[in-house]
């Protein structure tokens, strides 16, 4: 195999990385464009030896990294910034290629949030404190330890991204990583571990594995040695991860699914409204966060309706890299498959396709909007992943909050309303991580970011991903008991 592909002229190596050395498998996997279908190269297919290789490498790692200043540890991690600033071009033209999402969202938003993932968690570390607290005369003085090697394993819809969004943290830290990106877009991570390397992160603090979660994960996640493991995905794949890490009590966040609901009230901005519900289309709707159940208030329905199909129509789908695009491919054969079988059985239930509702050539799949959809029904109920809302109407604040709020899940929700008293009633109802009134994906990496019920187990922002990265110590101290020539 070899070691190198070239992705539009740009080098990616293929191989993992473990303890600062590149490491090639006797097996690999095929990656795939999913613009055209073209193979665009052999990946290492790693398992349960390279995970082994990879924590060791990690915990070999750690005690140096745990004892670096928090200023060095900053310092790198800016440089890591500068790294992925330098290369931002390229960075995002293998992104699109590998998971095809837009050229221009990873040019204007998404690559520059991978380098403010690593600025953020750099400063935030070194304005980490607490106020010390006093009991009876004795002295609290809260710190965070860096716990030791973390498990990173992180999705296909937004790879660089996501990974770093839990990378930074956990090295800012002082934690040791082991990141297994998704088999649909392993690239992007392959370029992040050379970044990290030029930007001098010592060998062994950053190690990333390629393959298949099914060979790879469970070597991983049922490790002894290894002290955090964060994962952002499915609520099926979440639910093995939970078993697996239970042997050890490894402690776990989760970042999962949803079907978050967008509510527009009669008395929203109509146009803002339809812009929030057309934005949910963005990355052909393969985003944890979208808000693709649309619950409108009865008296504007019609109306809504039609400005959301004049807008969506007017949606240009095709090629991710072209600028004029807005909807590009989703990622797999197996995901177009799973879209689509969503809607078929949804319409042989009785849902109309006021748009869309069927493939297109290749892996895209045409912006659909289904209504006459039963709350029940699975098109309401399970996450799709792909470009497909679904309109229901409600009458009052009552109904509007109980349908929001049934389903499984809690990621997050939008209102669409001017009047800012409904807002914060209804905010209060909401069961959802996120709540964004008359706006959507506005994200302070400060913020806590996670999902109730299904949608996830823990928080992670600002300190909160510092509280879950590290282990959190309190130390009491006397007021006596002192040498008194030490004072
Ligand atoms: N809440 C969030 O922040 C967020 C963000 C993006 C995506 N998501 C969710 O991710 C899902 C889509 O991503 P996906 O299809 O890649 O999810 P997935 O669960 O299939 O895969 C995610 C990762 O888990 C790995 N994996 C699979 N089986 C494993 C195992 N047994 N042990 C360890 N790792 C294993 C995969 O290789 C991949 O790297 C959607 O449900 C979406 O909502 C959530
Ligand atoms: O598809 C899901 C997007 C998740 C976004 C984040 O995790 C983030 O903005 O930090």
């Amino acid at each position: 195999m070899p070691d190198n592909i070239t992705v539009a002229g740009i080098a990616v190596d293929t191989r993992h990385w473990i303890g600062g050395r590149r490491v090639a498998s006797a097996g690999t996997f095929t990656d795939h464009s999913p613009i055209d279908g073209s193979v665009l190269g052999e990946i290492a297919r790693g398992g349960p030896a390279e995970a082994e290789a990879a924590v060791a490498a990690a915990r070999d790692a750690f005690p140096d990294w745990a004892g670096t200043s928090r200023s060095e540890r900053a310092r790198i991690l800016h440089a890591i910034a500068d790294g992925v600033e330098k290369r931002m071009e390229e960075l995002a033209i293998v992104e699109t290629t590998d998971n095809g999402a837009l050229l221009r969202s990873h040019r204007r938003g998404v690559m520059p949030r991978v380098a403010h993932n690593f600025r953020f968690f750099a400063d935030w570390l070194l304005q980490l404190d607490h106020e010390d607290f006093e009991t009876r005369g004795h002295t609290n003085h809260v710190s965070w330890d860096p716990a030791g090697p973390c498990v990173l394993i992180t999705p296909w819809n937004a790879p660089l991204m996501l990974a770093t969004w839990k990378v930074a943290p956990a090295l800012a830290a002082g934690d040791t990583v082991v990141l297994k990106p998704a088999e649909w877009s392993p690239l992007t991570a392959s370029l992040l571990a050379d970044i990290a390397a030029e930007a001098g992160l010592p060998a062994g603090v950053l190690n990333v594995v390629q393959g298949h979660g099914s060979e790879v994960g469970d070597a991983l996640t049922s490790h002894p040695d290894v002290r955090r493991i964060s994962f952002t995905g499915s609520v099926p794949t979440a639910r093995r991860i939970a078993a697996s890490a239970a042997a050890n009590l490894t402690p776990l966040s989760l970042e999962l699914g949803g079907k978050s609901p967008l509510l527009v009230f009669a008395d929203a901005d109509l146009d803002l409204a339809v812009d929030l519900a057309v934005e949910q289309y963005d990355n052909a709707g393969q985003v944890c966060l979208a808000g693709t159940r649309l619950l409108v208030e009865e008296s504007v329905a019609e109306e809504f309706t039609r400005r959301f199909v004049q807008r969506a129509s007017a949606l240009t789908q095709g090629d991710p890299r072209d600028e004029a695009t807005d909807i590009g491919p989703t990622i797999h054969p197996r995901q177009l498959e799973k879209i689509d079988g969503f809607v078929q059985r949804a319409v042989a239930a009785g849902a109309r396709a006021v748009i869309g509702g069927h493939r297109k050539d290749g892996q895209y799949y045409a912006p659909t909007l289904l209504t006459d959809v039963a709350q029940n029904s699975e098109i309401v109920q399970e996450e799709v992943f792909g470009p497909v809302l679904t309109l229901q109407t409600f009458a009052g604040e009552d109904e509007a909050v109980r349908l929001a709020n049934d389903t499984r899940f809690g990621l997050a929700a939008t209102v669409a309303t001017g009047d800012r008293d409904r807002a914060e009633r209804i905010t209060a109802r909401l069961v959802a991580g996120t709540v964004w009134v008359n706006c959507f994906f506005v994200r302070d990496l400060k913020a806590p970011f996670g999902g109730s019920r299904q949608s996830g187990v823990g928080r992670e922002g600002g300190t909160w991903s510092f509280d879950f990265y590290c282990d959190l110590k309190n130390t009491v101290t006397a007021p006596k008991g002192w040498n008194q020539d030490h004072g």
